[in-house]
C-alpha cells in the first residue's frame, strides 16, 4: 500500500476494540483474552491511587484502564450507618470480592461494565457508575488486591507500595479531612481500631506476594519509570503473540537482530539496505509460505512500497501472480483505494498480502476489506511485515481474526505522528533510492 503521511487514527483503533464493533465478535469466534493485570497493593495513603494515576499519564495509552477496588466496597445500611464508627471498613469482608471478580471475568471475556462509583462520605455507592471498556491493560488498584488469592491470580504483574507509616497516617489525616468528610479525631480513631490492626493482618502480609515494591510510592520516579516502561513493552512486543495467536513473528537468530540493526541505521548505503531488506523479506516470505496449505497461490503487493518486497518473493516461488492495490491517505482523513487490478479469480486462492511496515493498519484494513469485498476469504489471507507496529497488529488483529500476520520484528510504538518507533525510515525511499536526503535523519516510515 502506498500512502501520504497520516496521524495515528486512535478513534479507529478504540472502535476495534470496544465490544460492540470487534471483529471477533461479528464472526461469532471466541473473544481472544487480552488481559495484563497489574494489582498494585499497599496500606492506605501509602500513594497506591497517586502511582497509577501516574502510571496513567505516563502511558499515554488508551489500552490502559484503571479500576479501583474501592469501587466494591459494600453499601452500608441504614443499621450500619448509624453505627458506622464501629464498622471495620479495613477488613476483607468490607469489599464485594464475588462483584470485583465477575467485573474483572467480564473484562476479560472482552465485554464493557459498569463500574459503582463509591462515595466515601455516605458510604454508600452514587451516580453516575463508570462504563470500563475492555482493555489491554487492567490495572487494579487497593489496599486488599494482593490479599486474596483469587483476585492477585488474575494478576500478572503485583506491586506493593511501601511508604512509612507515619507519612501514612499524616497523609490520612490531611485526605480525610479534606476530601473524605472526616474530623481528626474519627480519623485518628479509626486508624488505632480498624486501619492499623487490618493492615498488620491483611495487607502487609500480601507484601510476600509482590513482584515490585516501591518505596515511598508517587516520590519514587524510577520505579514509576520502569513500571511504565515494562508495560509499554509488554504492550508492544512479543506478548502480543499470546494476545494474538494469529501472529507471528519469525525466531529471532543473531543474524537477524544483525540485519534489523542494519536496515534500521540511516548511515547504511542503499545497496547494503537492498541486500539485508531482500535477506530479511524472503525470511519472512519463506514464513507466510509455510503457513499456505495449497500449492496455488495468489500475491498482492501493494503499490509502492510492497513493491519492494516482490524480489524477495520471486526468488522464493517462480511464477507466481502479482496482483496490486494502491491505498492512499494523508491525515487523519482516512484512507481511498486509489488503484487496484487482481486476477478475476481471487475469489478461490490464497492472498499474500505484502507491506514492509504495518503501522497504525489503517491502508492494512482498507486493502483486507477490498480483498474481502471481492469473495477472498479472511482465513486465506497471510500479512507479511518486515516490521510492526502494536498498534496495526491490534487494529488488524481485531478487525481480522481469522488472518494471519507473519513479521520479522514488531517494534515499540507508534510516535504521535503515526511513525513507527523505531522503525527504519521511508522503506520504499530507501528501498528504491528515491529519498533526496533532506529529511535522512529524521525520517520515519508513514503509514506504509
Ligand atoms: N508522594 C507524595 N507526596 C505528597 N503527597 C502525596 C504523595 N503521594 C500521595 N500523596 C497524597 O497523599 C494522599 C493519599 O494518597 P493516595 O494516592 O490517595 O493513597 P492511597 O490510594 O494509597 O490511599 C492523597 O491526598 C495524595 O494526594
Ligand atoms: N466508607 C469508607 C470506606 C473506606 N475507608 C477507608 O479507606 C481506606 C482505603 O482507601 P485508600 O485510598 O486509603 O487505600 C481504608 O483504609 C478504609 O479505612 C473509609 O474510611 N470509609
Ligand atoms: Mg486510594
Amino acid at each position: 500500500m502506498d500512502s501520504g503521511t497520516v496521524a495515528a487514527s486512535a478513534n479507529g483503533f478504540h472502535d476495534h476494540f470496544s465490544l460492540q464493533s470487534n471483529g471477533g465478535s461479528e464472526h461469532n469466534l471466541p473473544k481472544q483474552p487480552f488481559i495484563i493485570g497489574k494489582g498494585v497493593a499497599g496500606g492506605t495513603a501509602s500513594g497506591k491511587t497517586t502511582v497509577c494515576n501516574m502510571i496513567i499519564t505516563q502511558l499515554r495509552d488508551q489500552r490502559v484502564v484503571l479500576i479501583n477496588q474501592d469501587s466494591f466496597y459494600r453499601p452500608l445500611g441504614d443499621e450500619q450507618l448509624e453505627k458506622v464508627h464501629e464498622y471495620n471498613f479495613d477488613h476483607p469482608d468490607a469489599f464485594n470480592t464475588e462483584l470485583l471478580l465477575s467485573c474483572m471475568e467480564m473484562l476479560k471475556n472482552g465485554q464493557a461494565v459498569s463500574i459503582p462509583y463509591y462515595d466515601f462520605k455516605s458510604h454508600r455507592m452514587s451516580e453516575p457508575a463508570r462504563l470500563v471498556n475492555p482493555s489491554d491493560v487492567i490495572i487494579l488498584e487497593g489496599i486488599l488486591v494482593l490479599h486474596d488469592p483469587r483476585v492477585r491470580d488474575l494478576m500478572n504483574m503485583k506491586i506493593f507500595v511501601d511508604t512509612d507509616s507515619d507519612v501514612r497516617l499524616a497523609r490520612r489525616i490531611q485526605r480525610d479531612t479534606l476530601e473524605r468528610g472526616r474530623n481528626i479525631q474519627n480519623v485518628l480513631d479509626q486508624y488505632a481500631t480498624f486501619v492499623k490492626p487490618s493492615f498488620e493482618e491483611f495487607i502487609l502480609p500480601s507484601k510476600k506476594h509482590a513482584d515490585i515494591i516501591i518505596p515511598r510510592g508517587a516520590d519514587n520516579d524510577v520505579a514509576v519509570d520502569l513500571i511504565v516502561q515494562h508495560i509499554h513493552t509488554k504492550l508492544g512486543q512479543h506478548d502480543l503473540c499470546k494476545i494474538y495467536p494469529n501472529v507471528f513473528v519469525i525466531h529471532s537468530t543473531f543474524q537477524i537482530r544483525g540485519m534489523h540493526t542494519l536496515i534500521r541505521d540511516v548511515k547504511t548505503t542503499k545497496h547494503d539496505f537492498v541486500f539485508y531488506a531482500d535477506r530479511l523479506i524472503r525470511l519472512v516470505v519463506e514464513h507466510g509460505l509455510g503457513h499456505l496449505p495449497f500449492t496455488e497461490k495468489q500475491i498482492i503487493t501493494p503499490t509502492g512500497n510492497g513493491e519492494s518486497m516482490e524480489n524477495a518473493l520471486r526468488a522464493c516461488c517462480k511464477g507466481i501472480k502479482i496482483g496490486k492495490i494502491l491505498i492512499h491517505g494523508e491525515g487523519k482523513n482516512g484512507r481511498q483505494l486509489i488503484y487496484e487490478r487482481l486476477p478475476t479469480d481471487i475469489a478461490s486462492r490464497h492472498v499474500l498480502l505484502l507491506d514492509p511496515v504495518l503501522a497504525s493498519g489503517n491502508s492494512a484494513v482498507k486493502a483486507i476489506s477490498m480483498l474481502l469485498s471481492k469473495g477472498v476469504p479472511e482465513s486465506n489471507i497471510i500479512f507479511l511485515n518486515l516490521i510492526a507496529a502494536p498498534e496495526g497488529i491490534h487494529a488488524v488483529c481485531k478487525k481480522f481474526p481469522r488472518l494471519k500476520i507473519v513479521t520479522s520484528e514488531i517494534d515499540i510504538s507508534l510516535n504521535k505522528n503515526s511513525r513507527v518507533v523505531p522503525g527504519m525510515g521511508e522503506f520504499g525511499d530507501r528501498y528504491f533510492g528515491t529519498d533526496d536526503g533532506s529529511d535522512t535523519v529524521n525520517h520515519q516510515p508513514s503509514e506504509q
